[in-house]
């Protein structure tokens, strides 16, 4: 892993076995987020990365509650756009649509509301890793 960014974050995530559950590896982001060097090169990474595959063509960001938030906001700024909102159950007033979808441990329920986007309209979600990718 040649990239000095790449290195600084995979540096800063640690990994604890059986964590919450038996069988599960979780990737701790805490040290990440501790170190703004380190942060500010994993925001670095995901804004070149969209800049050079989709260029001008993304409206929003969009971040998954709640790791999401942790990144989304910062990406979205660094790019010169808006964020949206996607979170668990009942956390957003207003006109909600709303998924159900199954986790490496448990399963949950997103929404968004209803007038964050108009039709045709260009979202990156992020958040912080994919276990299922589910
Ligand atoms: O690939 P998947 O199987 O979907 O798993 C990854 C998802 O699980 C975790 O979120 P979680 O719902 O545990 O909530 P949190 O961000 O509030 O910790 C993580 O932040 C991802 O959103
Ligand atoms: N392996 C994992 N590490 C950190 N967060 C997770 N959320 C779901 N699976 C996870």
């Amino acid at each position: 892993m040649a990239d000095p960014e790449l290195q600084l974050v995979a540096r800063r995530i640690r990994a604890y076995p059986d964590f919450p559950i038996p069988g599960v590896l979780f990737r701790d982001i805490s040290p990440l987020l501790k170190d703004p060097n380190s942060f500010r090169a994993s925001i670095n990474l995901l804004a070149n990365h969209l800049k050079k595959t989709h260029g001008g063509k993304i409206d929003y960001i969009a971040g998954l509650d709640s790791r999401g938030f942790l990144f989304g906001p910062s990406l979205a700024q660094e790019l010169g756009l808006g964020f949206l909102l996607i979170r668990k159950q009942g956390k957003l007033p207003g006109p909600t649509v709303s998924i159900s979808y199954a986790l490496e441990y448990g399963k949950a329920e997103l929404e968004i509301q209803k007038d964050a986007l108009e039709p045709g309209q260009k979202v990156v979600i992020v958040d912080d890793l994919l276990a299922t990718g589910v």
